[in-house]
């Protein structure tokens, strides 16, 4: 029999998270089919916000974009092209042991309604500002909380989850990135990002964290990329504790670790990570850094990152030729510079556009999803678990560890305006940083001279 979500189930579901599209919820009743579920709901702008996955299904160009893929365009309804985006596409490149598309669950809109109306004094304010429960949907997605290991045999010990959003890791080399643009060959994203997001209050501190040095492959580097998301957490890095959030922002970012918190990270752990006052943490996060490199996850997420070889300043040209719109880019380039360099974009064949840009907002997906990684000290040696396991010496202990890609949605064909004007944001603001910065330095290096004399 189908399982129907009706209002009151909604006491059973507790505030988990949210990020910008969706929010999440985690299971506290007792149906048997919910227990170790997570549910994800989507989200609706609330009057005069920025719009986000409204559309309720695939647009003409979507579905051209897609095509490859009968499932994904067979479907009327968003949601589940969504789902099937995951299952067929993102799952595949990524490993399926590490991805979970889910599964779709019918809900009424009373179910959603007394939800939102539960979990409303929980969500951030600027969440909440932003958007609330989409109760026009008539179905949630159901997925494992990954949060938590599967029940079994193992309830007595404790689990510890990070959740980590590395975002790009690599840095674009695409002959199209325009000569204004050029800082981004050398520069992250992530980086020149930060610069932008504390000149507008998105955050109060620049991060620490450099992603080059999360997907480097090296020990020691990723190591420091962990201990600098603990130093700034912001939306890139949080730890629950048998599936409660124990650091971090709930719902958005956090400010910058301080002594408080540290002290009361360190004391969270006490349950799950053995060693002396002020030695757990540095455990744990050498334990989270071990885990990312003998994985090797990132290594994979990384070639999908890379789909996007040519960079939003040479896929947009693509994107106006599938959309048969003039391209403004050229437009604002003017004549001369668009027939020396883009020119060639132009001239491809349709279905060589539309894999540049399917394969720019693959890529788009794998650069804005997070990794979640649990751990769970194995007591009796090394037998009979079906997880990898890892030694932490510092604590002279085994942890179980799975690791699961969250957040693989499908990105809006319509976004890559939208992706090329942030860019170009970005870029502007941080070269203006510079150059700034740069006159600075030289005037108070001639004021030095001019007083030496
Ligand atoms: O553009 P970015 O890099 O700022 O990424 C957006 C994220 O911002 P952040 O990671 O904080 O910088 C943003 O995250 P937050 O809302 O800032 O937590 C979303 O993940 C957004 O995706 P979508 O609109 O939900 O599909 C993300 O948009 P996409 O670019 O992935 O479409
Ligand atoms: N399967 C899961 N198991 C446990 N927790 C989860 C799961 N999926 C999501 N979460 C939690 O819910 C939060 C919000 O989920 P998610 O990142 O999917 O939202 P989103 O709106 O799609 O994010 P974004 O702003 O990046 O687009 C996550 O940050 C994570 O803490
Ligand atoms: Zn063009």
């Amino acid at each position: 029999m189908e399982v129907i979500l009706e209002k009151k189930d909604a006491g059973d579901w507790i505030y988990r998270g949210e990020g910008a599209a969706n929010l999440v919820l985690g299971y506290n009743g007792s149906t048997p089919a919910f227990i170790g579920k997570v549910m994800r709901l989507q989200k609706a702008p609330v009057n005069g916000s920025k719009s986000m996955n409204s559309p309720t299904a695939l647009t003409v160009h979507e579905r051209l974009l897609w095509k490859d893929t009968e499932d994904i365009v067979a479907t009327s309804n968003k949601e589940l092209a969504c789902q099937l985006f995951v299952k067929h596409i993102m799952s595949p490149l990524l490993g399926s042991t590490y991805v979970d598309s889910g599964m779709r669950v019918p809900a009424s809109k009373e179910f959603l309604e007394s939800v939102e109306k539960n979990i409303i004094s929980q969500r951030p304010a600027s969440r909440v500002d932003a958007a609330k429960v989409d109760t026009q949907c008539d179905s949630v997605l159901l997925m494992s909380d990954h949060s938590l290991f599967p029940r079994g045999t193992h309830e007595v010990e404790p689990c510890i989850s990070v959740e980590i959003k590395p975002k790009c890791g690599f840095l674009p080399s695409s002959k199209f990135i325009d000569e204004g643009n050029a800082i981004k060959r050398s520069i992250t994203r992530f980086q020149m990002h930060q610069a932008l997001k504390l000149h507008q209050g998105e955050v109060s501190e620049y991060s620490e964290y450099n992603p080059l040095d999360m997907f480097s492959g090296s020990k020691d580097r990723i190591h420091n990329a962990i201990r600098d998301l603990f130093s700034t957490p912001q939306n890139n890095f949080r730890v629950f504790l048998n599936g409660s959030q124990i650091f971090g922002g709930l719902g958005g970012g956090a400010d910058s670790t301080n002594f408080v918190t540290r002290g009361k990270f360190e004391d969270a752990l006490k349950c799950v990570i053995q060693g002396g006052d002020g030695l757990r943490t540095m455990s744990f996060l050498q334990l989270v850094a071990e885990t990312v490199h003998n994985s090797g996850v990132l290594d994979q997420l990384l070639e999908v990152q890379k789909l996007d070889n040519l960079d939003i300043d040479g896929a947009i040209h693509a994107y106006y030729d599938i959309v048969s719109e003039p391209c403004m880019v050229c437009r604002a380039f003017g004549k001369e510079k668009m027939s020396q360099r883009y020119l060639s974009l132009h001239s491809i064949s349709l279905d060589e556009s539309l894999k540049i840009v399917k394969d720019f907002l693959i890529a788009a997906t794998a650069k804005d999803c997070s990794l979640m990684i649990s751990f769970r000290p194995r007591k009796d040696g090394n037998t009979g678990s079906p997880y990898n396991n890892l030694y932490l010496e510092p604590s002279n202990q085994f942890f179980d560890y799975k690791v699961n890609f969250i957040d693989l949605d499908l990105k809006q064909l319509k976004k890559m305006e939208e992706y090329y004007e942030l860019d170009k944001k970005i870029v502007t603001y941080y070269n203006r940083m510079v150059e700034t910065e740069e006159r600075q330095k030289k005037n108070t290096s001639t004021m030095a001279l001019k007083t030496a004399n």
